[in-house]
Parts: structure tokens; C-alpha cells; sequence
């Protein structure tokens, strides 16, 4: 299969070397500094007993390529609308557009760019982060791509897809309905991003107080009932991996918005957070602590466009 990872970063970078060394013709979109430190360095992973080492395929948007089967659209929020320009030339009438971003907004963003046929739904499960070398680290067993044609209809696509994941050790289960399992992590990482840039701490962190554990608690509940309104109630089996993950004591889990946070770099808050409470109140949902982690994130923006880190 012919694949374009789009954004060579921690989740891109990880799937798209997976791919790779599982035998897939793969190129990764770079812009000018990632492909400095890829061929200085090569497509490194380490962490959870995996140790990867690739000299991977980089292609730049004057000359992206394509057109590819799959594109894995794996930059940030923040970065979405000029890698949507970037890869229009690679997108071709059969080509099938994975996006790996959390939060379901771009959905749209990807529909109006591309069109409605070249879009599939998709969520990642994994964790890493780049190291200061620009190294991938692995900090968590999963390694999960679940896609699926938005309106949930089996496709032979989406099996393609999923078996060529599947061959390269990345779990692609059916999800029956991408959207509502798109919806269901927007729920996860929009509490455990509020629990932890709200309390400016890792889960453990705010665990170890009294009082640490119920806020996770009552951020999910918000968060839960912002997805039932929605059409997509969360079922019971994910809402306690949720509970138990903000409320693990001694967890050192943040996630990657937490970490932009405390670097002083712009986050994914308006698509993670100021994008679900905006749904809430369109639902006539309450949100009281969603709102207040979402202004809370909001003043942090403010502070780094008025140029003050
Ligand atoms: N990290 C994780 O464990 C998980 C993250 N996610 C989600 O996945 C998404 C990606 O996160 P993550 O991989 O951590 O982020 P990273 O910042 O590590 O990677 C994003 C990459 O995209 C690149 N990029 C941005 N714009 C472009 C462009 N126009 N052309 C080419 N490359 C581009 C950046 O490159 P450059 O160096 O040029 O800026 C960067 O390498 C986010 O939405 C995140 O919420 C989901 C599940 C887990
Ligand atoms: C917390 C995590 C790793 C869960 O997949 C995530 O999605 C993120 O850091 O953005």
C-alpha cells in the first residue's frame, strides 16, 4: 500500500516506522527543520521493549508525491489547516484519508478541503512523545488505529486498511461506528487534559490530595454527558478505563497538551476543550469545571499571541 504520514512527529513517526519495517511503501511529510533531524539521525523509537531504527522516505510539499491509497494525517490541531493545503496535491480519487488528531472538528475541516469521499474517520491509541534528540519514546503499551468510513458502513477500504495495520502490529479493531469512537476518546482526553493543566500536575500528582481523585470524577461526568447529548453515550466499560486512568494513584500520565502547556508552546485547547464546552452549551449541557479548564487554557494562548511566554 502506498501510505503518506503527514507530520513525522510522536504518533506519525511511530505508525508510520511501524508501517514501514512492516514492508508498506511509506513516506513521511516533513516540513524543513523534522527533515534536517531525520537524516541527521534516522526514524528512531525506543521504549516498551521496542527499539526501531529507519532511514525513512521524506518527501516536502513542493513535491509530496502521491497520489497515495492512505494518507495518516497526524499533525496537530494547531498545525491542520496548512498540512490540509500541503497534501491536497497527494490526494487522489482513491485515495482515503486517515486523521489520527483528537477532538472530531476536523472532520469537517477534512470534508470541506477534500471532499466527503476521501475521508474516513480515525483514532489513535498510543503514547509518545519526541525526545529533545527528536527520538520517539514509547511510554505505554498501546499501539491502536481505529478507522471507518464516517456514515459506518463496512467498506472494503477500510478493511484494506485495517488488515495492513493489523500485519504491522498496530491493533485496528472494528469500531462499528468511527464517529461515536472518535466522540468516546474526545471524552477521555478532554478530562484527563482538564484534570491535568487544571491542576497544573501529573494524574498522580493531583491524585495524592484530597479532593484529586473527585475532580477527575466530575470532569468525566461533564465531559460523558456532553457525548450522550450528542448521540454517542459512552459505555460503561470505557467510562471506567477513564475513572481508573484520572484516578490512578501515582500515575505519571500527562498528556501531550499538558506538555505543551508546561513548555510554554501553544496547545490543542480550542480543538480538545473550547470545541466541547461550545458543543455543551449548543446541547444545553452544563460544564461548569470543562469551562473553567478551557478559560484557563484560553489566558495561556492569550499570554503566548500577546508574545509574553
Ligand atoms: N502523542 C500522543 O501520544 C498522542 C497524540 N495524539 C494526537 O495526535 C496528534 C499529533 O500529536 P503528536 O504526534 O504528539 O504531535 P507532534 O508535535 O509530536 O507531531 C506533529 C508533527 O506534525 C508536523 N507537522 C505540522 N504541520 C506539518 C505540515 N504542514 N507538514 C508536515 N509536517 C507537519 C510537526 O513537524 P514540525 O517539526 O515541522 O513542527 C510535528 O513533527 C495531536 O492531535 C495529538 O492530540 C493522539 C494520541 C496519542
Ligand atoms: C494521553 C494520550 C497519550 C492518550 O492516547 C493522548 O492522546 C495525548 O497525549 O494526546
Amino acid at each position: 500500500m502506498r501510505i503518506l504520514t503527514v507530520g513525522a512527529g510522536a504518533v506519525g513517526g511511530f505508525f508510520g516506522a511501524r508501517l514501514a519495517e512492516a514492508g508498506q511503501d511509506v513516506s513521511f511529510l516533513v516540513r524543513p527543520a523534522r527533515a534536517r533531524a531525520l537524516l541527521a539521525r534516522g526514524l528512531r523509537i525506543e521504549g516498551q521493549g521496542e527499539k526501531l531504527h529507519l532511514a525513512p522516505k521524506l518527501v516536502t510539499a513542493d513535491a509530496p508525491g502521491g497520489p497515495y491509497d492512505l494518507v495518516l494525517l497526524s499533525v496537530k490541531a494547531t498545525g491542520l489547516h496548512p498540512a490540509l493545503a500541503d497534501i491536497g496535491p497527494a490526494v487522489g480519487p482513491e485515495t482515503a484519508v486517515v486523521p489520527l488528531l483528537n477532538g472530531v472538528s476536523h472532520l469537517d475541516a477534512l470534508v470541506a478541503r477534500l471532499g466527503a469521499g476521501a475521508v474516513l474517520g480515525g483514532v489513535a491509541k498510543v503514547v509518545t512523545t519526541l525526545d529533545e534528540e527528536g527520538d520517539i519514546l514509547r511510554m505505554a503499551p498501546p499501539a491502536v488505529i481505529l478507522t471507518g468510513e464516517t456514515d459506518a458502513r463496512p467498506s472494503a477500504r477500510v478493511a484494506a486498511i485495517r488488515t495492513v495495520l493489523t500485519q504491522a502490529g498496530i491493533d485496528s479493531p472494528d469500531t462499528g461506528d468511527i464517529v461515536a469512537a472518535m466522540w468516546h476518546k474526545w471524552v477521555f482526553i478532554s478530562t484527563l487534559v482538564a484534570v491535568t493543566c487544571l491542576m497544573r500536575g501529573t494524574v498522580g500528582e493531583v491524585n495524592a490530595v484530597p479532593g484529586g481523585a473527585a475532580l477527575g470524577a466530575s470532569l468525566l461526568a461533564e465531559a460523558a454527558a456532553v457525548s450522550a447529548a450528542a448521540g454517542h453515550p459512552v459505555p460503561e466499560a470505557e467510562l471506567a478505563f477513564t475513572t481508573a486512568t484520572v484516578t490512578a494513584p501515582g500515575s505519571p500520565l500527562t498528556p501531550s497538551l499538558y506538555r505543551d502547556l508546561v513548555a510554554g508552546s501553544p496547545t490543542e485547547a480550542d480543538h480538545v476543550l473550547t470545541d466541547l464546552t461550545v458543543r455543551a452549551r449548543a446541547l444545553g449541557v452544563a460544564t461548569p469545571l470543562l469551562d473553567l479548564a478551557a478559560l484557563h487554557l484560553r489566558v495561556h494562548e492569550h499570554r503566548l499571541a500577546a508574545g509574553r511566554p
